[in-house]
């Protein structure tokens, strides 16, 4: 199921999968989301729909979402409606994944704008080729394609694709990336700045995966056993907590994934946790000087009793 916004990647990214599933006698759906924040949009996403039933999309569906009431800025409300409708969409056509057209740029402004807000290698990471979504796959196949690429295939192919004005919106961080920062980049260091900074996603995404598995293992470590039966190394999971001497024995770049993980499953929820958290936690166990218990967001509480850290009242 191709998600397509009528903009120049995603409609390239609809030509070629019409183009690839009817040689392979595949069915394809297309799904355009109406956010509803722009006058004449339900009329332009009626125009995607339309193009993609006459080029051969099965089912087409264009899909009104209400952004107005969801938490976070007016971006992040319109992309986490869009995101449901995406998946709703999906489940209700029982696609097997669901194509959205990232391209090589976009990794780039992404990785760009990560290393700006120092977030750390997961950020660095950029934007996943591959993701589960709410049980369905979540594909990115244009992540290796130009954007001067997309632009020539609709070209080529002679559509004229949509414009969205918040991609040249200056008040819009990415699209001050898209329109200065990356072009500076390129003029000071060389073209191939943006597909070194894709690379550097890559690898990121690479070594964070490992370090997450790494991490994912260490909790997954059994509860020590009920008999009382000695073991040779101190268990992680100790009592309801974690244990301060298992913890302060892994790397610190697994610690702090542990204590992420961690804080996730005692309810935190993710969005809202961050570096400051996961620092104040490892500081429970590194730099322990009988402080108070950390306030992580969701209410939850963590504190340090007996050599464990707990989840406290
Ligand atoms: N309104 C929408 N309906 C369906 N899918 C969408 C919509 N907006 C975005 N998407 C999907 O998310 C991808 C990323 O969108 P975003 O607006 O961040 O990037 P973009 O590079 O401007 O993409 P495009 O040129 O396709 O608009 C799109 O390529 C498309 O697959």
């Amino acid at each position: 199921m191709v998600a397509c916004s009528g903009g120049p990647d995603s409609l390239a990214l609809a030509v070629a999968t019409a183009f690839v599933t009817s040689r392979l006698g595949r069915r394809a759906a297309l799904v355009t989301v109406d956010h509803g924040l722009q006058t004449g949009s339900a009329e332009r996403a009626a125009a995607v729909a339309d193009w993609a039933a006459s080029v051969g999309f099965d089912p087409v569906e264009a899909v009104p979402v209400t952004v107005a009431g969801r938490p976070g800025g007016p971006e992040a409300a319109a992309r986490q409606a869009r995101y449901q409708a995406l998946s709703d969409a999906a489940r209700r056509h029982r696609a097997s994944a669901i194509l959205l057209g990232h391209t090589r740029d976009d990794q780039a402004e992404t990785v760009l704008l990560a290393l700006a807000r120092g977030a750390g290698p997961r950020g660095l990471a950029g934007m996943p080729a591959r993701r589960d979504l709410a049980g369905v796959q979540l594909l990115r196949p244009l992540l290796d394609v130009t954007r001067a690429q997309t632009r020539d295939a609709c070209a080529a192919s002679g559509l004229t694709p949509w414009q969205d004005p918040h991609n040249t919106d200056p008040s819009y961080a990415r699209a001050r990336v898209r329109a200065d920062v990356l072009p500076a980049l390129v003029t000071a260091l060389g073209a191939g700045v943006l597909d070194n900074l894709a690379r550097t996603a890559r690898l990121l995404a690479a070594d964070t995966a490992a370090l997450d598995d790494l991490a994912a293992a260490a909790l997954a470590t059994p509860p020590p056993p009920s008999d009382g039966a000695a073991v040779d190394r101190p268990l992680l999971r100790d009592g309801g907590g974690l244990s301060v001497v298992a913890l302060a024995g892994l790397p610190g770049a697994v610690r702090s994934r542990v204590l992420h993980a961690w804080a996730r499953e005692l309810g935190a929820p993710p969005g809202a946790l961050s570096h400051r958290h996961v620092d104040a936690l490892d500081a429970l166990v590194t730099a322990w000087r009988g402080q108070g218990a950390t306030a992580l967001p969701g209410g939850v509480r963590v504190g340090r009793r007996g050599g464990r850290l707990l989840p406290v009242g």
